[in-house]
């Protein structure tokens, strides 16, 4: 047997400590090196000449220091190998937020004549108003999974998912999708997901994006964004980054390369929490709707009958705020805040409906947990009424995902 540790594979969790700090004993240091420098001194200008020659020409990551910190950070670079192991890429390219990451893979297409998007609904609602704004002189067109192939035209650069989606959690088949892309690049915004449960390289897909503000920090306080993809890919977007400027801090590096260490570990554990909030909400009169994905995750949404904008104002041990991901659990109304710029007709389309409220669920005790949303929820009066409005038509996948039995809903 090969037990050769260069060569033979290592789990998941593994890599989630190892990957990105290799070389740290050889240094004869134990944690990360942080290099906060914006610039690095060189006596030797024609040397420099040639290796922002070798950048513009390329995109690979320069050799030794980087000239400026827009090119590089060794500090990110290690956030960024680090990432790339985990979702068995050959490359990534971390960015100031997952906004400026989405931005940066649109300006790459674009930048190859290929400005057309097609896309599935609901994606994060910036990410959505990002490309039915073309704010960046992109077209998109939305469609459900089965729409995708006849959907792709000649100037097509992208085709983009998000699984399990924000903030419905509904789920699509990637390798099925992914079929339908023929040549088309698949990106699939993997989020809520991480490579933890889900790693949509190996289904299919080609380009991986992250919030890392999200489940790769993990804590609340680092806002990032992270694109996996080929090497090839990787460098057009290191050359995107480096001419749009929306590059992460050092520090901000630092903090994520940190958070994928325990990322397995905070993932398996407050996922275990949203499956035990979602079989309870399923049996509580006072909930509607539950969603909650087959992959699993740590994230649970659900329709109240009553006020869900009482519910925000009742919690106390959850903290009524959008993001997600952190260690601490938060609850958010997404017509409120994170799909407020979606126009309200499309918003509704998609399964965002006003009584929808989306959870992460952190790491404390679930009884704590179950306790703070059972308070806020008798706040927000109306349990099960006896007649209600009809329910919104929601599109065919997201209806299909919510009629599937939930995998928490049996006692
Ligand atoms: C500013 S709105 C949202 C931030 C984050 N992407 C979320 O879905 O919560």
């Amino acid at each position: 047997m090969n037990t050769d540790a260069s060569t033979t594979p290592r789990a998941l969790a593994t890599e989630a400590v190892h990957a990105g700090r290799e070389d740290l004993a050889a240094l004869g240091v134990h944690s990360v090196p942080l290099d906060l420098s914006t610039t690095y001194p060189s006596y030797d200008s024609r040397a420099e000449a040639a290796r922002i020659d070798a950048f513009a020409a390329t995109g690979a990551r320069p050799e030794g220091p980087p000239v400026y910190a827009r090119l590089d950070n060794p500090t990110t670079a290690r956030f960024e190998d680090g990432l790339a192991r985990l979702e068995g890429a050959e490359s990534a390219v971390a960015f100031a937020s997952g906004m400026a990451a989405l931005s940066a893979v649109l300006l790459a297409r674009a930048s190859a004549g290929l400005r057309h998007v097609v896309a599935v609904r609901p994606l994060y609602g910036c990410s959505d108003h990002l490309l039915n704004a073309g704010l960046l002189g992109t077209e998109v067109t939305f469609v459900e999974p089965d729409g995708i192939a006849d959907a792709i035209r000649p100037d097509t650069g992208l085709v983009m998912v998000e699984t399990p989606a924000n903030p419905t959690l509904a789920e699509v088949d990637i390798r099925a999708v992914a079929r339908s892309c023929g040549q088309v690049p698949l990106l699939v915004d993997n989020t809520f997901a991480t490579p933890v449960l889900q790693r949509p390289l190996e289904q299919g897909a080609a380009i991986v994006l992250h919030s890392a503000t999200k489940y790769l920090g993990g804590h609340g306080d680092v806002l990032g964004g992270v694109v996996a993809c080929d090497e090839e890919f990787a460098r057009t977007l290191r050359q995107v980054r480096f001419a749009t400027g929306g590059v992460l801090h050092p520090l901000a590096g630092y903090l994520l390369l940190r958070g994928l260490s325990t990322l397995p570990v905070r993932m398996r554990a407050q996922s275990a929490t949203a499956a035990e909030l979602a079989r309870r909400l399923a049996a509580d009169p006072r909930i509607a709707r539950v969603h909650y994905p087959k992959l699993g995750g740590a994230m649970v949404a659900f329709e109240v009958y009553g006020d869900p904008h009482a519910v925000i104002a009742g919690v106390r041990l959850i903290t009524p705020a959008v993001s997600l991901g952190s260690v601490d659990s938060l609850i958010q109304h997404p017509a409120s805040i994170s799909h407020r710029i979606v126009a309200e007709g499309d918003r509704r389309s998609s399964g965002v409906g006003d009584r929808l409220l989306r959870m992460s669920a952190g790491l404390e005790d679930v009884e704590d947990l179950w306790r703070d949303l059972c308070e806020a929820l008798s706040a927000a009066g109306a349990a099960r009424p006896v007649s209600l409005p009809a329910p919104l038509p929601l599109p065919a996948h997201v209806r299909d995902a919510a009629a599937r039995p939930q995998r928490t809903a049996a006692r």
